[in-house]
């Protein structure tokens, strides 16, 4: 009896590694604490009025934010894992097994589960606040596609603790995914832990893209929208597109895997190069899904910070429109070297050379609305500056691996690396964290410390520079990816030292950050005026942070940045627009339908994962009658009272 626990627990437990023995030791203690401190306080009732059951989408932004920070620093714990085996020759700090699990859960965990939820947060933060409305579409919609994000995730994370993490790379190529080279349970936490969340991403675009379409306030034509909100359509559009590719992929892989199908293994008629395509069908449009929003996010910051209308606001609309349409046909330059010959490969390197004209167009646009501005460089403005360079080097490294042939040398190399961590630490994470800068005023009605900002800035700055730069050079003196550890002969290790020390002082920057947040709430800057900044757009008119319905009376937007153009009326002069008489507001009741839900997601995919089919089909009954009392909830929504309205629009009025 007791052999067979022990072999139970061994097969159930990651066992054998004190890394992995200390972050089961820390994860337990942490929940412990969690759950006695709300014993303690009394907070269950709160935690779950409050938070679990909202469906207002400020809450549900701040959720988002505090997940992906959390991931950002697991993910930032994988980066610097890897980087301290490669710091020198031979290191035995890592297994090769090891090595493989933290590059995958890293690239997964950073792009699915840091860069959409932050991208998600900040779409919920802001969208329906800059077009004047009062909530997103479908606000039980957008709590269910934050629980859905929120228990994929952790469904993907548990894979360390409970069983193996994936180790096939960030998109699981087959042969490797499949069940003949990945019997563990690694690969199936992926698939799982990616389709929950995957569900909640696309949900969250069919919610965005509707919000923009049918919500914006009255007199806010299409092309009087604000940057922020046009790259947020264009990055939604590219989701609805793609994720649906995603998940038939995801779909047939786990059909292979668990029915022995063989859709994508030679033997049987199937064939890897297929899942090849369709993953990076997906995969291709997915970054630029998550970089057209920090684009959206510049063109805001450079606008305020330079107190000048936006350059080129056409070309700007018509450069995010062409990206996400060009990102479809693109795909094939992740697999140049892969024989499909020079035809093709002529053909997907001329459309992945296209894109580099819109996104030029923007950078010039950026140029120009900084030139002869008033620029003030606050922490948004500086995270903006540090973009630019950043972005373009990573940009045009990005064209120089678009030249087929010259593809061939640098494929799956530090070269690439360099790359795409340049295009995504100095576009997504700079962008978002220029985003996060700039509304977190707004969402929480007090300034982030500017001095520890710029720390924290420089420290970011200067680290990425010192640890992708040699990069470059290692990938043309031949170190590939996804490489565990090299030979002293090769002359790779100065390189990599310096690598790794510009790693540390990144993570030294997200200290720094942790800081700033920590000492900004201690020693509170109060924003009482709503509008810190010298903000342009409709979410500046309003208190901060915004009452729960947004706005008392519902704003006009009869030209671009309506807010500004009304303080430049009122300081020549002009007298405050008539407001219109309050009437009580139309409000979405919370439900605590979502969490649950979505908690039955989680149950049925852990059952799948370990082939529990006694726990999985349960949790799917569980799905299944979610949604039927759902749809049996007639009294989803309540009116606000007039006199409620004034009361808390007298608490909050601004102090100009
Ligand atoms: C946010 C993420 C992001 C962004 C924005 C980009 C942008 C671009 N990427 Fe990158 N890329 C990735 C993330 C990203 N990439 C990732 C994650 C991978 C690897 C995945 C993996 O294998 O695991 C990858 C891999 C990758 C490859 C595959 C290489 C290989 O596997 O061998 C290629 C090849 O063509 C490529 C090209 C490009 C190009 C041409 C752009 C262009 O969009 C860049 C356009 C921008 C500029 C050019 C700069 C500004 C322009 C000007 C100032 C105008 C003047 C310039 C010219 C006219 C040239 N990328
Ligand atoms: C904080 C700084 C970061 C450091 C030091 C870092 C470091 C690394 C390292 C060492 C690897 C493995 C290279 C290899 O052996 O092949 C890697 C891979 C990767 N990183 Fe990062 N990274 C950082 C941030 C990010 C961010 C912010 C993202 C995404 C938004 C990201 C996405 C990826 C992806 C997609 C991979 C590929 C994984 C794979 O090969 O399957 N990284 N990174
Ligand atoms: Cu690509």
């Amino acid at each position: 009896m007791l052999d067979k626990i022990k072999d139970f627990a061994s097969e159930f437990f990651v066992t054998g590694d004190p890394l992995i023995y200390g972050a089961d030791v820390s994860i337990g203690l942490t929940i412990i604490a969690v759950v006695s401190a709300l014993t303690f306080f009394k907070k269950w009732n709160w935690l779950w009025k409050e938070w679990l059951t909202t469906v207002d989408h400020k809450k549900i932004g701040i959720m988002y934010v505090i997940a992906s920070l959390l991931m950002l620093f697991r993910g930032g714990v994988d980066a610097l894992l890897m980087r301290t085996q490669l710091a020198i020759p031979d290191s035995e700090f890592l297994s090769p097994e090891h090595y493989n699990q933290i590059f995958t859960t890293h690239g997964v965990i950073m792009i699915l589960f840091m860069a959409m939820p932050l991208m998600f947060g900040l779409f919920n933060l802001v969208i329906p606040l800059q077009i004047g409305a009062r909530d997103v579409a479908y606000p039980f919609l957008n709590s269910l596609s934050f629980w859905l994000f929120f228990f994929g995730a952790m469904l993907f994370n548990m894979s360390f603790v409970i069983g193996g993490s994936p180790d096939a790379g960030w998109l699981a190529y087959p042969p490797l995914s499949e069940l003949s080279h990945s019997p563990g349970v690694g690969q199936d936490f992926y698939i799982w832990g990616i389709q929950i969340s995957g569900i909640g991403s696309l949900m969250t675009g069919i919610n965005f893209i509707v919000t923009i379409l049918k919500m914006r306030a009255p007199g806010m034509k299409l092309m009087k929208m604000p940057m922020f909100t046009w790259s947020v359509l264009s990055s939604c559009l590219t989701i609805i597109l793609a994720f649906p590719i995603l998940t038939v992929t995801l779909a047939l892989l786990f059909i292979d895997r668990y029915l022995g199908a063989h859709f994508f293994t030679l033997d049987g008629g199937g064939n890897p190069m297929m899942y090849i395509n369709l993953i990076w069908m997906w995969g291709h449009p997915e970054v630029y899904i998550v970089v057209l929003p920090a684009f959206g996010i510049f063109s805001e910051i450079v606008a305020t910070f330079s107190k000048k209308r936006l350059f080129g606001y056409k070309s700007m609309v018509f450069a995010l429109m062409s990206i996400s349409a060009f990102s479809f046909f693109t795909w094939a330059h992740h697999f140049f070297t892969m024989g499909s010959g020079a035809s093709v490969n002529a053909f997907f390197a001329l459309t992945t050379m296209i894109i580099a004209i819109p996104t030029g167009v923007k950078v010039f646009n950026w140029l120009f609305t900084m030139f002869r501005g008033q620029i003030t460089f606050q922490t948004p403005m500086l995270w903006t500056i540090g973009f630019i360079p950043c972005f373009v080097v990573g940009g045009m490294t990005g064209v120089l691996l678009s030249v087929a042939p010259a593809d061939f040398q640098f494929h799956n190399s530090y070269f690439l690396i360099a790359h795409f961590h340049q295009v995504l630490i100095g576009g997504v994470a700079f962008g978002y964290f220029a985003g996060l800068y700039y509304w977190w005023p707004k969402v929480f009605g007090f300034k982030l410390n500017e001095k520890i900002g710029k720390w924290a800035f420089w420290t970011w700055n200067i680290g990425f520079y010192v640890c992708f730069m040699p990069q470059y050079i290692l990938g043309l003196m031949g170190m590939t990816r996804r490489v565990s550890s090299y030979g002293w002969d090769k002359g790779w290790w100065e390189l990599n030292l310096v690598s790794t020390i510009g790693g540390f002082l990144m993570g030294i920057g997200f200290l720094f950050q942790v800081w700033q947040i920590l000492h900004s709430i201690k020693f509170m800057e109060r924003d009482t005026t709503g509008d810190p900044w010298g903000g342009r757009t409709l979410e500046w008119s309003i208190p901060s942070p915004a009452p729960v319905y947004n706005f008392a009376t519902l704003p006009h937007a009869d030209e671009k940045d309506p807010w500004w153009e009304e303080k430049l009326r009122l300081a020549a002069g002009g007298t405050p627009k008539p407001q219109p008489s309050l009437e009580p507001i139309h409000m979405p009741k919370n439900s605590g339908i979502p969490f649950v839900m979505s908690s039955f997601f989680f149950v049925a995919g852990f059952g799948f994962v370990f082939d529990w089919l006694w726990l999985a089909i349960p949790g799917l009954i569980g799905v299944a009658a979610c949604m039927l009392v759902h749809s049996f909830r007639y009294k989803t929504d309540y009116y606000i009272p007039v006199d409620e309205i004034k009361r808390t629009e007298a608490a909050a009025r601004r102090v100009v």
